[in-house]
């Protein structure tokens, strides 16, 4: 044996499991040809714990119902005056109690920063220990302005922006946010690791 080692082959191409049309949007424009990847709208359980372990978790869960390998990612918000709360809780505390609600939920407090963060986890097939990529942007909760069709983005105002997530035009959202930060990685990991498909995917 000599040169590098052998590429990884992979059953299949990558799918990437949300139940998030508009994360997948996203997913899509950020990666663009780079990684062959299908998609899978599936709803996989809001799982609880640290952050990664959630993520980690939601890719095995993702590989054994895919039966090949996934990508998934787990997204926070968190208010730096709550400890990181509600962190990967947003999405019940969006639900019901809204953008006004998330606002006044710091009311009581002076500082007004918070972080989002993306944690991706590949898991090459069932059974596998999940590799995970993290991208975290800093900002501050603001009273909601821009469209509403994603999410906390109207609330969400980044550091060096006088716009809010929701306002900043998609192409620059994408460069400078969570999620743009961790597919970095993600791009990164697939060129280092040159994995092959077998039968170019069609599998
Ligand atoms: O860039 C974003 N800008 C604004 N809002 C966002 C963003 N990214 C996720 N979000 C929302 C969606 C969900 O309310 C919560 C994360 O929860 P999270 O479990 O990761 O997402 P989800 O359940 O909608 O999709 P998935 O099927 O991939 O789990 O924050
Ligand atoms: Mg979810």
């Amino acid at each position: 044996m000599s040169g590098a080692a052998a590429a990884r082959v992979l059953p299949k191409a990558v799918t990437f499991v949300t139940g998030n049309a508009k994360k997948l949007e996203e997913v899509r424009a950020i990666l663009g040809s780079s990684i062959p990847f299908q998609s899978l709208k599936l709803d996989l359980p809001e799982l609880q714990g640290e952050p990664e372990d959630i993520s980690k978790e939601k890719a095995r869960m993702a590989a054994s119902q895919v039966n090949g390998p996934v990508l998934v990612e787990d997204t926070c918000l968190c208010f730096n005056a709550l400890k990181g709360l509600p962190g990967p809780y947003i999405k019940w505390f969006l639900e019901k109690i809204g953008h006004e609600g998330l606002n006044n939920l710091l009311l009581a407090y002076e500082d007004k920063s918070a972080f989002a963060t993306c944690i991706f986890s590949l898991a090459l097939g069932p059974g596998e220990e999940p590799i995970t990529f993290i991208g975290k942007t800093a900002g501050k909760i603001v009273p909601a302005r821009g469209p509403t069709d994603f999410g906390w983005d109207p609330v969400f105002q980044p550091d060096g922006f006088e716009q809010t997530y929701a306002e900043i035009p998609k192409s620059v959202k994408n460069q400078i946010s969570h999620r743009g930060k961790a597919l970095a990685l993600v791009k990164e990991h697939f060129a280092a690791a040159n994995y092959k498909v077998q039968n170019d995917g069609l599998a």
